[in-house]
């Protein structure tokens, strides 16, 4: 009986390959970094050849760490940042131009002049559950098609595909005989109708996409055909495919309505199941696909934060105020949650509830004795007051989650996930097993394999590791908030 599951999470800094035990114990991983590509202000590119590369070189680096045969693999899943945008020749496999990644804003203005029109915002949010922003693929997709010479007439012949990372990678995985996407991935691009669960005809005009480019959508747990035997020395089923936020919370095991789950990684991504009903906010979260099993749909509500662990990388790199992350904890620790300085990190504009594509960052309330630490602990916290906006706009629409898990490389630092759990006043959960984003698509693919009869199976490999209860005075929580919602305020251009 094989043992393990492979999961390809290829992720916005890094490709991770890791092996797990059917129990869902980490029993190897690979992981390279590659390039970002900063071409002008706003946009954001990666080589999809890199992407490919980094994948295969960290699977190869797992597989070797792990001492598994390939016949001991059930079946592997695919895991990916979401939203950012590959075309390729379908004849070679060779892409038009690189991937535009989820972060490159160079299409704000196409989606600001969309907005001319005030029916069309509401009527695309209430077949999509998304907003018209640079952040999802569709207008991305047709920026390539517009500006790669020849891409527009060769689409429209049926000679380029398109696809989300997911995609991109199974075209390549399995030598060109897949093109495929699960239903998650297709929820993010502004063409997928998540109520019908099919590409909308009325978006594919009004975004001038060619439906020949568009690729099948499939459940999370699928048929996804195999990896050719050529790349690593035999073939593997792949029977698993979701965007990354979505394969954390099936990582998380938040299987049921109001279980929710936040991601500390370049950005932050908080997601909460709302079980088989499709909610619609009204305070500007995103309603999104989760993920669709034999058929079934579930849904979520997501609020997306551009800037959470990217913030910190800037402490470092941008301004060298410190050599390392991991010094935020000890410096955040000689401040104290009474910080008058507050930082918003509006690089690329901001995220939800605020959509606000042109705002810029600030760093507010400096005095003469404004130190380092100061500015390190402003970056921290407001990664939780941020988080505490999309709390507010949850709590606004009525599901407001009574607990909150959490992962991703920011969690580490116990400082931040105790004044989150004092910024939101709830508890916080932190599970055994972190890297929830590959474990998620290792179980969609165990369930396709038959490893797993059911989601109930896998709920049990969940294993709580560290808790943080909320303990600051209420009016405390509210006097911080409050300095936050001040800051933002003097930094929004308004959407
Ligand atoms: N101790 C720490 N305190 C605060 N932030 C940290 C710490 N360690 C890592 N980070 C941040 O976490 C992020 C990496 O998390 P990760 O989940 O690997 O990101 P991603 O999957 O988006 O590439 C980096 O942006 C880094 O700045
Ligand atoms: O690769 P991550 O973890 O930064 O996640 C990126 C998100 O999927 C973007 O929507």
């Amino acid at each position: 009986m094989p043992r393990c599951l492979l999961s390809f999470d290829q992720g916005t800094t890094s490709s991770r390959a890791i092996l797990f035990s059917t129990e869902g114990q980490i029993l190897a991983t690979g992981q390279r970094e590659f390039t970002q590509h900063f071409p002008k202000p706003g946009w954001v590119e990666h080589d999809p050849e890199e992407i490919w590369q980094s994948t295969l070189a960290s699977t190869r680096e797992a597989l070797a760490a792990s001492g598994c045969a390939l016949s001991d693999i059930a079946a592997a899943g695919i895991t990916n940042q979401r939203e950012t945008t590959i075309v390729w020749e379908r004849a070679s496999g060779k892409p038009v131009y690189n991937a535009i990644v989820w972060q490159d804003r160079r299409t704000a203005d196409v989606c600001q002049q969309l907005k001319a029109d005030a029916e069309l915002e509401p009527r695309i949010a209430a077949k999509t559950g998304l907003l018209l922003d640079p952040y999802f693929s569709a207008t991305k997709l047709a920026w390539i098609l517009d500006n790669v010479d020849g891409a527009r007439e060769r689409a429209e012949r049926g000679e380029l595909a398109f696809g989300t990372v997911d995609t991109f990678l199974l075209w390549r995985l399995t030598g060109g005989k897949v093109h495929a996407t699960d239903a998650s991935n297709a929820s993010r691009t502004l063409l997928f109708n998540i109520h019908s669960q099919q590409w909308d005809e009325e978006l594919l005009q009004l975004f001038r996409i060619p439906a020949a480019l568009l690729p099948e959508v499939k459940d999370s747990a699928a048929d996804y055909g195999r990896v050719d035997s050529s790349l690593f020395g035999a073939e593997i089923a792949i029977g698993g495919v979701a965007g990354d936020q979505q394969a954390a919370l099936v990582g998380q095991a938040c299987f049921r309505p109001g279980m929710a789950k936040s991601t500390y990684g370049t950005g932050c991504f908080m997601v909460m199941n709302t079980g088989n009903e499709a909610l619609k906010s009204t305070h500007r979260l995103l309603t999104t696909v989760a993920y669709r099993i034999n058929g079934e749909t579930t849904y979520a509500l997501e609020g997306s934060i551009f800037m959470a662990g990217a913030t910190i990388q800037w402490i470092r790199d941008g301004l060298n105020l410190i050599s390392s992350a991991c010094e935020t904890q000890s410096l955040a620790e000689a401040t104290g949650y009474e910080n008058p300085v507050y930082m918003v990190p509006a690089f690329t504009g901001l995220g939800a509830p605020y959509w606000d594509p042109q705002a810029r960052g600030a760093i507010m309330g400096l005095t003469r004795d404004t130190g380092i630490k100061e500015i390190v602990t402003a970056g921290l916290q407001a990664v939780c007051y941020q988080t505490r906006d999309l709390l507010e706009a949850m709590a606004l629409d009525g599901v407001e989650p009574a607990q909150l898990r959490v992962d991703g490389g920011m969690v580490v630092n116990g400082w931040l996930v105790q004044f989150l759990a004092d910024v939101l006043g709830i508890p916080i959960a932190c599970p055994k097993v972190t890297e929830t984003t590959a474990l998620g698509a290792a179980f969609l693919a165990g369930l396709q394999v038959g490893v797993y009869q059911s989601l109930d199976d896998v709920e049990a490999f969940w294993v709580h590791d560290r808790a943080y209860q909320p303990k600051l005075e209420e009016s405390q929580r509210q006097h911080l908030y409050e300095g936050w919602l001040n800051a933002v305020q003097r930094v929004r251009c308004g959407s």
